[in-house]
């Protein structure tokens, strides 16, 4: 699904109305009508009291809209006008017409000079102040008003985006947004909502589908993408009937030490489990026994070392190898990802430790940074850092939209797709960025990443062009944990359990 930018979204509404052969209020009066359906869904008691803030653009337009609906079906509403300007948009003047004839809401405006209403937990609160419109700090008293807002137990409904949020930039350390229970989104959804920095704001998103054009919106060319059911679909490919092993290739996992074999052990298992032909393990002999009692499916590949990997020849091409789980930072797991990187003639995919070893050797050798990484790791390799290898990687950024610039930087520099695991994982090529919207808290376990890198490299091994593999791998493994926890609860989860449910999400994409 596509994620606009504000003037995309501006130009999308434009171009629906014409092609539809109606106004913008009756657009509004469309996007209104269908929040509204939603809003008395949750609406739970008659008693509830309900404060529309309105601001005077067009998001308050669609506030002002909702409160009459809710008047006209027999619901107790305080609206608030919050004035921070005199001046309205047409479709929010004309809908404040009609609430002030209806004559069945309290109506009160709200300055600067004014005295804040208070907020209480029996208060259901919509918010419609701001909408995708804002581009500077909200007024002051505005300001105080979320402040107030967030500070009570009434309940929120933001309208299209809680209002103090911005489309493009992270609010600022002193900026209040509305904290949502709820966000009713019109058509599309929004980068914010799946960034850390406004965590604490989002709440359960709802996208309304409000009919813009389709065709409009596949003209528009959008690098942002949420990756959601029907995009995973996509990117699957069938299984052919007349099929073999050698037709779902052959990969390879590279990983443990000493302390550390049970990682690679994980990652294997979920590689076979990814649909792949054949899985290899090169590991410390002193886990060969240990692998072969848990995954008697895996192939070993003699280890010169019993504590550490090595880079002893396969003997065989490899379709794709994962490196680097568990592998730790010694000098002999350093010299051997070193060989690997040099050697390698497939896509890796690269984790945990092998991030951390590559980040410290560009430290080392700061003034060659470019030549250090340029040359050694295989174009189009997959680099799945969680936040803090990130930031070894790529450096500290002030924000998330900052973070997502270094990222692309770092994969433009390279030519590598950088899966930066989180809550929300973001999938990186170049300008192209894929917004997991799977996943779950139950995931944040020992071994959930191993887990990923074994899928990714299974279906890196099945021919799965690189970006294809990590977008679609990040969908899978984040939906086989949210399928997990539907059974389990999240509590209870454990990385083993993810690969237990991948047959499950596998058959998502095929319903
Ligand atoms: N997309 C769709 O399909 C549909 C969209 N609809 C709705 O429209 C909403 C967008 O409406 P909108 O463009 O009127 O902007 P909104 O957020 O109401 O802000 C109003 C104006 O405030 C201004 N302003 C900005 N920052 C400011 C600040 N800090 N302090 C003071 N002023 C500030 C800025 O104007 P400026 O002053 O920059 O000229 C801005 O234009 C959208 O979120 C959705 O709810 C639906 O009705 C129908 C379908
Ligand atoms: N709160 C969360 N919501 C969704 N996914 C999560 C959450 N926490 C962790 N994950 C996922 O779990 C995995 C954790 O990876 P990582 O930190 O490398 O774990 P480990 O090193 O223990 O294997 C990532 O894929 C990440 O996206
Ligand atoms: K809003």
């Amino acid at each position: 699904m596509k994620i606009l930018e504000a003037s995309q979204l501006a130009d999308l509404d434009s171009y629906s109305c014409k092609e539809q052969n109606i106004s913008s209020w009756e657009l509004m009066e469309r996007a209104a009508g269908l929040a509204y359906e939603e809003i008395k869904t949750r609406l739970n008691s008659a008693t509830q009291q309900i404060k529309v803030l309105a601001g005077p653009g067009n998001n308050g337009g669609d506030g002002l809209a909702i409160a009459y609906f809710l008047a006209q079906d027999g619901w107790d509403v305080d609206v608030f006008l919050v004035n921070f300007t005199s001046s309205r948009s047409p479709d929010n003047q004309k809908n404040l017409v009609r609430l002030k004839n209806q004559a069945k809401s309290n109506i009160r405006e709200l300055t600067e000079d004014s005295e804040l209403p208070e907020f209480t937990s029996e208060d259901l609160v919509i918010d419609a102040i701001f909408g995708v419109g804002l581009n500077r700090s909200m007024p002051e008293f505005v300001q105080k008003l979320a402040r107030k807002h967030n500070g009570s137990a009434s309940q929120c409904i933001c309208i299209d985006v809680p209002s103090g949020m911005y489309l493009d930039q992270s609010p600022g350390e002193d900026e209040a947004v509305f904290q949502s229970d709820l966000i009713l989104t019109f058509q599309t959804p929004k980068l914010p909502f799946y960034l850390p920095d406004y965590s604490g704001v989002v709440g359960e998103v709802k996208i309304i589908d409000i009919g813009l054009s389709q065709k409009r919106l596949s003209e528009i060319s959008s690098e942002l993408n949420l990756v959601d059911l029907s995009l995973a679909k996509k990117l699957y490919r069938p299984r052919p009937r007349f099929s073999h092993k050698g037709t779902y290739g052959h990969a390879v996992l590279i990983g443990g030490s000493e302390l550390m074999l049970g990682s690679v052990i994980l990652s294997s298992k979920s590689c076979m489990h990814s649909g792949v032909g054949k899985t290899s393990v090169l590991m410390p002999s002193r886990g060969h026994s240990a692998l072969i009692q848990h995954l008697p499916e895996a192939m070993l590949v003699e280890n010169a070392s019993e504590d550490f990997i090595s880079d002893q020849d396969l003997g065989f091409n490899a379709d794709a190898i994962g490196i680097g789980i568990g592998i730790g930072t010694s000098e002999a797991a350093l010299s051997a990802l070193g060989a690997w990187l040099e050697k390698a003639d497939c896509p890796l995919v690269i984790d945990a430790d092998a991030l951390n070893l590559i980040a410290e050797h560009i430290t080392l050798k700061d003034k060659k940074r470019l030549r250090t990484l340029d040359g050694q790791v295989p174009k189009k390799s997959i680099l799945t850092p969680h936040p803090g290898e990130l930031r070894r990687l790529v450096g500290s950024w002030k924000d998330d939209f900052e973070k997502l610039n270094l990222i692309k930087d770092f994969s433009k520099q390279f030519d590598v797709i950088v899966l930066a695991k989180d809550a929300y994982s973001l999938c990186v090529y170049q300008d192209q960025v894929f917004v997991n919207s799977t996943g779950n808290s139950g995931m944040a376990t020992a071994g959930s990443g191993d887990v990923l890198t074994g899928l990714l490299t299974g279906l890196l091994a099945q021919g799965y062009s690189s970006l294809n593999a990590a977008v679609l791998g990040m969908f899978l493994h984040g939906l086989a944990g949210d399928l997990a926890a539907e059974e389990m609860s999240e509590e209870s989860l454990t990385a083993s359990d993810i690969i237990r449910y991948f047959g499950d999400s596998f058959s998502k994409l095929k319903a």
